[in-house]
């Protein structure tokens, strides 16, 4: 049927186009933009905003500005940053469909590597396949199968080097915890103890966090610096980039191509890899989705590598901060284990303090304090405040979490918020659903894992060992001050002192016999 278009059609829709264009213009001079610092001419806030700890930041700032939605300027990209998880519910869950995309990140561009991790991804096809592709993997009825791999790197990697170097307890985690995201994505062996791919992973994803992070480089905020040539002083962010970029480009094949090869001579175990090329082998794109699997698969490996290690070492942290509350959880793993066998998943649900202690762990310090940011397609208005399309969304995790109307004292670590009785409460907001894994469609996909890896750490941790100071020449305790890494994505624990020790009373050799001498899992 030919649809014929006349004048009064066009004038029709030339009158809509007016009152739309002017309705925009309306809402831009008349609604105020959310609360905001007073900024500069052509630069806005960008000489106010700080490089490190930019969530304590902008959380003071809600103090100052008496809002929980805030707006600040760089050079005229607009930015909003939210401290409510109602308001970041508002937004990113409810408006969804225009709060999920990613910003620009320059330095990831310097990088040269803007289109292989789907975490920076805008919200468009690649970023939708390779999300499917990983959905269909790790879905939650899958869990046990990634249950049972953490328990054999928890029993036999960790365990194991912590009795007997507990003095390197961080490189330990690092490799039990990279190992078990090596494993679970490509399926290849890894070594217990200097596998070489963790710890290329180990500095090329520390070099992806910094890249995405809001704050730690300039030209982050000042984009025109990435065409100034690398040989002009201050520029070592290039060399940096170039050097960040043969990491992550390591990263992305050498895992890929041994899992490939390990394929072909079918001497692979099941991993993400091998599952989701057996899925697509018959696909009319399967070339297409090969490259969406090879990009997807390091993603996982870096989305849960640090981020899971920053909640185990701020566990650690904790334990050995509070004595007390690390004596109460071990009271009840002891009840519920019994002192002559080793945590598994059937005891969770029976381990309600340990619950309470884990979500106070991701509260404490949240791994991802300012998340990871989104970005809007579209104008918006929400509760009378002007919000600009393509204006960068920050959902800040960090000054949620330690709000102190709803979590009084925020920075002492106490699990008992979260438990009444030995019934954990529902009516507070929950670490482990909101604020920590982000939010709408963009939120983890790999939170029950790394919920699931966490607790099977904590459990095992808690029933063998006792973590406590390490004493100074005077037989002193050294009391350890929490820190965390100023200028990264994830708020690891800066390293600390400690010591881990066999518990009175547990026959460590018989617990951990058939777990001892695994070199390679
Ligand atoms: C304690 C550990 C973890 C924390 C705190 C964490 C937190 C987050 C956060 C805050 C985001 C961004 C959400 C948003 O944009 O609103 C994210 C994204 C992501 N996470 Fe996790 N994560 C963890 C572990 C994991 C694990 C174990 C996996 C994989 C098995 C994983 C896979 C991913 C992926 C693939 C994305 C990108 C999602 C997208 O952009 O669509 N994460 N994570």
């Amino acid at each position: 049927m030919m649809v014929t278009i006349g004048l009064k059609d066009i004038i029709f829709l030339c009158f809509c186009a007016i009152i739309h264009l002017t309705y925009r213009r309306y809402k831009r001079r008349v609604l105020p933009l959310p609360p905001s610092l007073p900024g500069w001419p052509i630069v806005g806030n960008a000489f106010q905003l700080p490089l490190t700890y930019v969530h304590i930041f902008y959380q003071d700032l809600e103090r100052k500005l008496g809002s929980k939605i805030m707006y600040v300027e760089s050079l005229g990209q607009p930015t909003i940053v939210i401290n409510d998880a109602r308001i970041a519910s508002d937004l990113l869950e409810k408006r969804s469909a225009f709060y999920s995309s990613r910003p620009r990140l320059p330095m990831f561009e310097v990088i040269g590597l803007t289109r292989i991790f789907f975490v920076i991804l805008p919200h468009d096809d690649d970023w939708r396949n390779q999300r499917r592709v990983f959905h269909q993997y790790f879905s939650k009825k899958d869990l046990p199968r990634e249950e049972e791999k953490a328990l054999a790197f928890i029993r036999k990697a960790l365990l194991p080097n912590l009795y007997q170097t507990p003095e390197n307890f961080r490189d330990h985690a690092r490799e039990c915890i990279g190992g078990l995201a090596l494993s679970i994505t490509y399926g290849i062996p890894v070594n217990r103890n200097n596998d070489p791919l963790i710890k290329l992973a180990a500095e090329a994803f520390l070099a992806a966090g910094m890249a995405i992070a809001p704050g730690v480089y300039w030209v982050n905020k000042f984009p025109f610096l990435k065409h100034v040539p690398g040989w002009l002083p201050g520029t070592q962010f290039k060399q940096f980039a170039r050097h960040a970029r043969v990491q992550l480009n390591r990263i992305v094949e050498e895992p890929y191509q041994m899992a490939q090869k390990d394929i072909k001579d079918s001497t692979a175990p099941e991993s993400f890899v091998s599952a989701s090329l057996e899925n697509y082998k018959n696909s009319p794109d399967f070339e297409l989705f090969q490259s969406h699997i090879k990009n997807a698969a390091s993603q996982v490996f870096g989305a849960a590598s640090e981020t899971t290690l920053t909640a185990l070492m701020s566990f650690i942290l904790a334990m050995l901060i509070y004595p007390e509350i690390q004596r109460k959880a071990q009271e009840e793993v002891d009840l519920v284990v019994g002192t002559d066998r080793l945590p598994d998943f059937s005891h969770r649900s029976q381990l309600p303090y340990l619950t309470a202690v884990l979500k106070e762990v991701l509260r404490w310090n949240p791994v991802l304090p300012t998340g990871v940011a989104h970005v809007t397609t579209v104008e918006d208005v929400y509760a009378g405040y002007y919000i600009p399309k393509g204006a960068t969304i920050i959902a800040n995790a960090y000054a949620m979490l330690h709000d102190e109307e709803v979590f009084p004292n925020p920075k002492e670590f106490d699990p008992d918020r979260f438990i009444k009785d030995g019934v954990l409460v529902e009516d507070i907001l929950d670490p482990m659903v909101t604020a920590t894994f982000g939010f709408g469609r963009r939120v983890c996909p790999g939170a029950h894992v790394a919920l699931a890896t966490l607790y099977i750490a904590a459990a095992s941790i808690l029933s063998m060992f006792d973590i406590s100071p390490v004493l100074d020449e005077n037989n002193n305790p050294i009391k350890v001050k929490p820190e965390f890494i100023a200028a990264s994505l994830a708020s690891e624990p800066l390293p600390f002192p400690c010591k881990i020790t066999p518990r009175h009373g547990k026959d460590i050799d018989g617990l951990l016999a058939g777990n001892m001498g695994v070199e390679i899992l």
